[in-house]
């Protein structure tokens, strides 16, 4: 048991050979199965190859295989030479932590225990990056017998759960290895019932799968567990077969440690004889261990004693005592290095958890920056959200107020100005031609007849009339006046236009024009053939005018004028525009559907009556016409 995990672990080390499907490595293949049972034909073999020939890789096995053959014979100088080379060409880390197993194993025979414990370390860092298990698995394994070699019997219990833990259930070689030393850890830490239950389990799972050399180190660990109870026939008769396996199969290595235990097994039982002879051989074996060389050297102190040969007691005593101290003294050396690796160990995790805790508080701190830049990010956004949902809103409102400001200024049915609209523009208008003493005239023009078109046809033809009217008055100031033009409804059936920098002349030419083109309109589109016609009444402004109100008080007197001149006619200031200035016959008579009028009205010359009316406006109109021809002959001049 003493001796059993070192030949256990190259076993194990060597198990599980890799087929690549290349000669070189079917080879090198074949090579580390003959290890395990002839080192010398195999090392052959292996130094046919040319260094040369082989991949890196290879080379990698080469050096493991020579390194593991240096083992078998103790020449550990080379060996090490041969493993460090494989470790540190090999970039594969489930070799790499076979190579650190076999340099830790050398380590260990050396006395080397904190190399040893260095070396299962960086194991142990690499063994958790692995990630297939059955490797990992392998390698838990390992490192329990490291561990058990190092008398660190809590790390081999706990590698081994690992190991059964990852073992699926036909992995049965390494749930005998694993369950071996779970037990032999078990018998350590002097848990001595579970433990014999563990070796008596693996002696029978071990022997029904056809392990009968683990079954055997089972069947000698049980043995020792009775021993340790003092159940010394049930321990004999279990280290004696153990004995009689081994010799079988010519397990050389195991062999002392046996004969010791069974030794003391029969020196308990009283048979001196027994124990002495085997103690002996154990004495005379070079490749017996400390404890059992301790162990014979007691049994052979104590039989020494019992015939009565003090001298030879008390020789074997001090060779017993020799063994003790060497024992305890290793046993604290591996203690030692487990320490120190292990607050190596504590000081890299320390190292670790502090890099960790710095690393969390830079984490923190960039979440945090993050977070802060994220939360500016989003005020500005909401900021930004609300500033366009704001622009939008006061550009709606703008909108809509300009809609509104639009509604409000313009006539529902034809769009134009409405009379308060068209009258304050007017004004303004008015005002900058009298400061700049421009010209400027206003034509009022009322449907004739519209009343009639209404009653014949419907309200709907005198509204479809209307919006005609200022589609004409559009399209004929858009042509004639270059200029602002102020087109406003004035009333019902009643237009006003302001005509800034016009003079009367001007402005009746284009009331003309416009009076034309409305009696022209041809009014079938609307469902109904009608005539359609309008009286227009033009002034000027004159320099007594202060304001609009004489200017439209004058244009609607010119406009009652050209109602009672027969319609369809433009007065400039009291005197019928065709007539006075431009000798034009008066167009159309009154629509021809609409009812005619009357003679008195629709004639030329003036009724009396309506004369009268205009006799009576005269020394208004007067002054006016004669301020506007005196305008227009001085623009003539100029
Ligand atoms: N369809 C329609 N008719 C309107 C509107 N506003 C005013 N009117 C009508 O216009 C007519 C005006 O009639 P009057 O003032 O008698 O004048 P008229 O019939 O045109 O006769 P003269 O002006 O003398 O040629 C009335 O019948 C009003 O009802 C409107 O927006 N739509």
């Amino acid at each position: 048991m003493r001796i059993f995990t070192f030949t256990l672990f190259l076993a194990l080390s060597l198990s599980g050979g890799r087929a690549f499907g290349v000669s070189i490595d079917e080879s090198l293949d074949k090579i580390e199965e003959t290890m395990k049972a002839s080192p010398e034909e195999a090392i052959a073999e292996l130094r046919r190859f040319n260094k040369s020939d082989l991949s890196k890789a290879q080379l990698v096995r080469f050096d493991m295989l020579e390194g593991i053959y240096r083992i078998f014979q103790a020449d550990y100088i080379v060996a090490v030479s041969s493993l460090e080379s494989a470790l540190s060409n090999s970039s594969s880390t489930p070799e790499k932590v076979q190579i650190l197993g076999y340099l830790a194993t050398v380590s260990f025979i050396q006395k080397r225990y904190s190399e040893s414990m260095a070396h299962i370390s960086d194991m142990l860092s690499l063994i958790n990056t692995i990630e297939d298990k059955d490797i990992q698995r392998s390698a838990y394994i390992r490192l329990a017998s490291l561990y058990f070699q190092m008398g660190l019997f809590d790390q081999v219990g706990m590698y081994a759960s690992k190991a059964l833990n990852l073992a699926p259930e036909d992995a049965v070689k390494d749930i005998c290895y694993a369950n071996l030393y779970v037990a032999a850890s078990l018998m350590r830490r002097e848990e001595l019932a579970k433990a014999l239950t563990a070796f008596e389990q693996t002696q029978s799972y071990c022997t029904q799968h056809s392990l009968p050399l683990i079954a055997t180190m089972a069947t000698k660990g049980a043995g020792e567990v009775y021993l340790l109870e003092s159940k010394i026939a049930l321990a004999a008769a279990r280290l004696e077969q153990a004995l009689a396996e081994y010799g079988k199969f010519g397990f050389a290595i195991e062999i002392p440690s046996t004969q010791s235990l069974l030794a003391k097994a029969f020196l308990a039982s009283g048979d001196s004889a027994k124990a002495g002879a085997l103690a002996s051989q154990v004495v005379a074996n070079s490749a017996a261990d400390d404890r059992a060389l301790q162990d014979a050297w007691l049994v052979l102190a104590e039989v020494a004693a019992e015939r009565g040969d003090y001298k030879q007691a008390f020789d074997a005593r001090q060779k017993e005592v020799e063994y003790a101290t060497r024992i305890v003294d290793e046993t604290t050396a591996r203690e030692m290095a487990y320490q120190a690796a292990k607050f190596n160990f504590e000081e890299q995790r320390r190292e670790i958890s502090l890099l960790n805790s710095e690393r969390d508080g830079y984490l923190v701190q960039k979440e945090t920056i993050s977070r802060e830049h994220s939360g500016a990010l989003m005020a500005t956004t909401v900021l930004l959200g609300i500033c366009t949902f704001l622009s939008l809103i006061l550009a709606l409102g703008l909108s809509q107020r300009n809609r509104f400001m639009r509604l409000a200024q313009r006539d529902g049915l034809t769009g134009t100005y409405n009379r308060a609209t068209g009258q304050e523009k007017s004004e303004n208008a008015l005002v900058s031609c009298m400061a700049v003493g421009e010209p400027a005239s206003l034509i009022l023009l009322d449907l004739d007849f519209f009343k009639r078109i209404n009653d014949d046809f419907g309200h709907a033809t005198g509204d479809w009339a209307l919006k005609k009217v200022v589609d004409v008055l559009r399209s004929e100031l858009n042509r004639n006046v270059s200029g602002e033009h102020i087109l406003s409804r004035f009333g019902g059936e009643e237009f006003m236009i302001m005509l800034p920098g016009i003079s009367g002349v001007e402005a009746s030419e284009i009331a003309q024009q416009c009076r034309r083109a409305i009696h022209e309109v041809d009014t079938h589109y609307s469902g109904h053939k009608f005539s359609l016609s309008a009286s227009f009444g033009v002034t000027e402004l004159t320099t007594d005018d202060l304001s609009l109100d004489p200017m439209i008080v004058r244009a609607d007197r010119s406009l009652y004028m050209a109602k009672h001149c027969g319609r369809n006619t433009v007065v400039l200031d009291g005197k019928e525009f065709s007539d006075v200035l431009m000798g034009e016959p008066k167009q159309g008579p009154a629509p021809k559907e609409a009812p005619q009028a009357p003679e008195n009205i629709a004639g030329n010359p003036l009724a009396p009556s309506v004369a009268d009316e205009v006799a009576a406006a005269m020394p208004l109109l007067g002054g006016a016409v004669s301020v506007a021809a005196k305008a227009q002959k001085e623009r003539a001049g100029s």
